[in-house]
């Protein structure tokens, strides 16, 4: 097997250090849960001397959570080795890691330590942690930053007293690819001994990942990481983008690999976002909402043709969806005839020219345009008359604050009126289940937006939601005065159109 790279994941100590975020127990248990399930080498669960809470979940984590090895932080202050190891004790494997700065501008104005004093500092601590465990890494804090000569004395102390991980944290993200890659060789050539070498880039100048690839390429061998690339100030390496690059360039990289499971990458990503309120912006790499989704004709006719003409990763080997054509004023028309056709719309020849038009149109005006609009588009201009089995006839609904809202609906169906009653978890949800029970089609709401379509007090309202069964996803759109009959309307608009994908599929499923 080929050498592979260490991933240490930090999300749950350094990604918890981003201002707002605080993670109790039970939240860094679900992380690492998944982090486990991730195939990270290393879960760095937490800084034990910090609080109650996290010495808690540092334990809680050591005790439950099988797979990766569990680390936690700590100063080189003896007191916080031993409530690290306290900590981290019933882990099956366990690492203590300690730190202390080594920069002048550190010393100086922040400890107010002599280099001297920090040598013993190290010897003293590391020497004291590996007493618990053969497992300790060092880090010497802001070492970008540290004249080379005495980064090297101290990592030689360190790996001397028993330190067989040494890490270069770029702690301020002062490092350039180069220089950092550089400095990461010459610690090697300079710091005799067994050990890896390990990188822990911030992303101040935006270049955490580019730096920890150019500290692979030097000999690192560990990478340290946080899921979604959370972490002090601008964050840390990405973890994400890490293991998918090593993966998509291994030819850069001696085939260099690592053990994570990427498919688990998308909801390793989501959870982290969830438990933290930290969102993922739209343009993330390898796990934001765009990251395989194409609005532009030329990208969309070769995606239609062939995925790898605009996408380096295949979706599904990360967990996300698959590649998304998005309909928008760059589209072509490859892929407004391909959207329709999936909609049960084959057009060509003027009656193409025409809707095509129209919808170039519509999306000079609007920035997303739904399946809804096509499908008005289709109706309206070209005059194919799409008949709805489903008519709301009425609807009403209560909702009293502290009880299930109620939702009675009449629905015509074929001619026929049809009546449900159904409680739901707010007006809306009340709402889906009596249409889904008037209907026969249940689905899952899976998107619910607002927007009001004039101003005023009479202002429109226009409702879009997705509904998603195992077989289909659609957008279904309801516009009124009165935004709960607006979301009635949508909803009941999303069941005509899953009805039809389902009689769609089954006529094409007929040999
Ligand atoms: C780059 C990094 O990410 S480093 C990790 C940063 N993470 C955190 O700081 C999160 C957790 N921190 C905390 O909860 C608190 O800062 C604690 C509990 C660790 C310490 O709290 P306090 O005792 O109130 O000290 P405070 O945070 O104000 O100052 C830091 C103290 O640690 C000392 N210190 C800082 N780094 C180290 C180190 N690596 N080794 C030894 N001492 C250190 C400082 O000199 C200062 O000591 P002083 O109080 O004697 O002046
Ligand atoms: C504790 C160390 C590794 C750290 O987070 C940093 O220097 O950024
Ligand atoms: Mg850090």
């Amino acid at each position: 097997m080929n050498e592979q790279v260490i991933i240490f994941d930090t999300t749950l100590r350094d990604g918890e250090q981003s201002p707002g975020i605080s993670l109790d127990v039970l939240e860094k248990l679900e992380i690492a849960e998944q982090l486990a399930r991730l195939n990270v080498d290393y879960i760095e669960a937490g800084f034990p001397v910090a609080s109650q809470g996290d010495f808690e979940a540092v334990q809680a984590i050591a005790r439950r959570v099988e797979g990766p090895s569990i680390a936690a932080l700590s100063r080189t202050q003896l007191r916080d080795v031993d409530r690290c190891w306290e900590a981290l004790r019933d882990a099956e494997r366990a690492r203590i890691h300690i730190f202390i700065s080594t920069s002048p501008s550190h010393l100086t104005h922040m400890l107010k330590m002599t280099n001297e004093t920090v040598i013993n500092e190290v010897k003293a601590s590391v020497a004291h942690a590996r007493s618990y465990t053969d497992d300790v890494e060092f880090s010497p804090q802001d070492a970008t930053r540290t004249p080379l000569e005495f980064l090297y004395e101290v990592l030689q102390v360190a790996v001397d007293n028993g330190a067989g991980t040494i890490n270069i944290p770029d702690t301020v993200g002062y490092g350039i690819p180069a220089d950092f890659g550089h400095m990461v060789e010459e610690v090697r050539r300079n710091v005799h001994g067994e050990y890896v070498i390990s990188s822990h880039c911030h992303n101040d100048l935006g270049l955490a990942t580019a730096n920890s690839l150019a500290a692979v390429a030097a000999g690192a061998r560990q990478v340290e990481c946080c899921v979604n690339g959370i972490g002090e100030r601008a964050g840390n390496a990405a973890l994400e983008e890490v293991v998918m690059a090593l993966r998509v360039r291994s030819d850069l990289f001696d085939g260099l690999g690592t053990q994570v499971h990427t498919e688990e990458l998308a909801k390793a990503s989501r959870l982290v976002s969830r438990l933290t309120g930290y969102p993922v912006q739209y343009n993330k790499s390898v796990v934001g909402r765009n990251a395989f989704a194409h609005e532009s004709g030329i990208h969309q006719h070769g995606v239609l043709a062939e995925r790898s003409t605009y996408e380096v990763i295949d979706a599904s080997a990360v967990g996300q969806q698959g590649s998304q054509i998005i309909l928008g004023k760059h589209s072509g028309r490859h892929a407004f005839t391909s959207t329709l056709h999936d909609m049960g719309f084959d057009l060509a020849g003027d009656a193409l020219n025409a809707a095509f038009e129209r919808f170039k149109e519509m999306a000079d005006r609007k920035s997303e345009i739904t399946e809804a609009d096509l499908e008005a588009i289709v109706t309206d201009e070209l005059g194919v008359a799409i008949a709805d089995r489903f008519e709301l006839v009425s609807l009403s609904v209560a909702s009293v604050s502290g009880e299930s809202a109620k939702a009675s609906v009449i629905v015509k169906i074929d001619g026929k009126e049809v009546t449900a009653d159904a409680n739901g978890n707010g007006m809306v949800d009340a709402i889906g289940k009596a249409l889904s029970e008037a209907t026969g089609i249940s689905a899952q709401l899976t998107g619910f937006t607002v927007a009001s379509v004039t101003g005023g007090v009479d202002a429109l309202g226009d409702v879009v939601v997705t509904l998603q069964t195992p077989e289909a996803e659609v957008s279904g759109r309801g516009i009124s005065t009165d935004i709960v009959e607006a979301s009635a309307r949508a909803y009941l608009n999303g069941l005509n159109r899953l009805l039809r994908a389902g009689e769609k599929a089954s006529n094409t499923e007929t040999p």
